[in-house]
């Protein structure tokens, strides 16, 4: 079938500049100057622990908060800063909060055809339903929200925001709502549509793999800070900082000190490049790089506890010299449960040394 074709405005994905942003609540330091660059079309994923200042931060690239310093921009247009304010609904974005904040008096259609007062009703109706096409749910257009599942409200939420073409997106823990599920196949369409609409997105989560699956690039937000911007692989392959490492991976943390470049522990010599010989420093060992083969080879371990996952399998291994036993995320070995001895091979490549913290 023919669709006619689209009559809002064509709106461009925009460019969005923050520089050195601040913002508090009384004496509570929620954003501390934080400077970002997202390109258009860029999908950002905040990402930190509860706390941190991420929806702060949304709030303000929104125009709900004004911030106390810095600058905002989109594209060439100031919307904050010393020079003026330019209200949220001048601003042309689309939100998408956690509960969806769909109206439970009007129907699927009327929901999403709310901020296209500028059009005339037949060709409201059009484009509204040309979204809820979108989304895939034409077919719910006459029924209330409250008919339908949390992960079709979340559709109907995201063809509201996008129907206005915005020229940035804003998300705050969209898919949190959702049980687990669900989440997976939500996201996915999410993800899909955002592609297809070519919106620039910022999208506020504090599930570090929803980040990854997400994001072209990630923010670590740690107390009202940026500490790491960069794509999911360059933040997880090299981690600004331990509690960076902490946030994406469960790590073994083994304790050594560096002699001639390398990180002499007792489970073996890690490079540490950069770091002075005699400096403490410490082994982040992911639970993927501890390898369990038959003893006598490698360091000696015994297995204390065997957790059956499915496709990897958890295993927790007492190794002398180490004050906590090791966890190694392995294919399930037939036979190997607690009380066995093992030995224990780490592959270098799972393996990022960090400076040990002063106490
Ligand atoms: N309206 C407010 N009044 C006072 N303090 C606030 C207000 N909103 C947030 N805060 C404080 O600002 C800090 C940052 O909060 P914010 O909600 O931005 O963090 P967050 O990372 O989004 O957390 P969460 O994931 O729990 O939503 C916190 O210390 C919070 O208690």
């Amino acid at each position: 079938m023919q669709h006619p074709p689209s009559r809002t405005p064509v709106s461009l994905a925009s460019r969005l500049i923050l520089e050195d942003v601040r913002h508090g609540y009384g004496t509570v330091e929620a954003v501390r100057g934080v400077s970002l660059v997202v390109e258009p079309g860029e999908i950002l994923c905040l990402l930190g622990q509860s706390g941190c200042g991420k929806t702060t931060l949304l709030r303000l690239i929104a125009g709900i908060e004004r911030p106390s310093s810095g600058s905002i921009r989109l594209d060439r247009h100031v919307v904050a800063g010393p020079e003026g304010f330019v209200p949220p609904e001048k601003r042309n974005i689309g939100l998408v909060f956690q509960d969806y904040a769909l109206f439970p008096h009007l129907t699927n259609l009327e929901n999403v055809s709310f901020g296209l007062r500028a059009l005339s009703a037949t060709e409201a109706r059009e484009e509204a339903l040309r979204a809820l096409r979108r989304v895939r749910l034409e077919h719910y257009a006459q029924d209330y929200p409250h008919a339908l599942s949390g992960g079709e409200q979340q559709r109907v939420a995201l063809a509201r925001a996008l129907v206005p073409r915005p020229g940035i997106l804003l998300m705050d823990e969209p898919f949190s709502g959702l049980d687990s599920r669900l989440r997976g196949s939500v996201r996915a369409d999410t993800l899909k549509v955002l592609r297809d609409a070519r919106a620039t997105c910022i999208i506020v989560t504090h599930d570090p793999e929803e980040a990854m699956r997400l994001g072209d690039r990630i923010a670590l937000m740690r107390q009202g800070e940026i500490v790491q911007i960069g794509t999911p692989e360059e933040i997880y392959r090299h981690p600004a900082d331990i509690a960076a490492a902490r946030f994406f991976c469960e790590i073994n943390e083994v304790d050594g000190v560096v002699g001639s470049g390398r990180v002499i522990t007792p489970l073996g010599a890690f490079d540490a490049p950069g770091m002075d010989d005699g400096q403490d420093a410490v082994a982040a060992i992911r639970p993927q790089g501890v390898e369990l083969r038959a003893p006598g080879t490698g360091v000696p371990g015994r297995v204390v506890s065997h957790r059956f996952l499915g496709e990897l399998d958890l295993y927790e291994v007492a190794v002398e010299g180490v004050d906590r036993p090791l966890v190694a995320r392995r294919r399930t070995t037939a036979g190997l449960s607690r009380g066995h001895d093992v030995g224990v091979h780490i592959d270098p490549a799972e393996v990022l040394v960090f400076a040990a913290a002063r106490p």
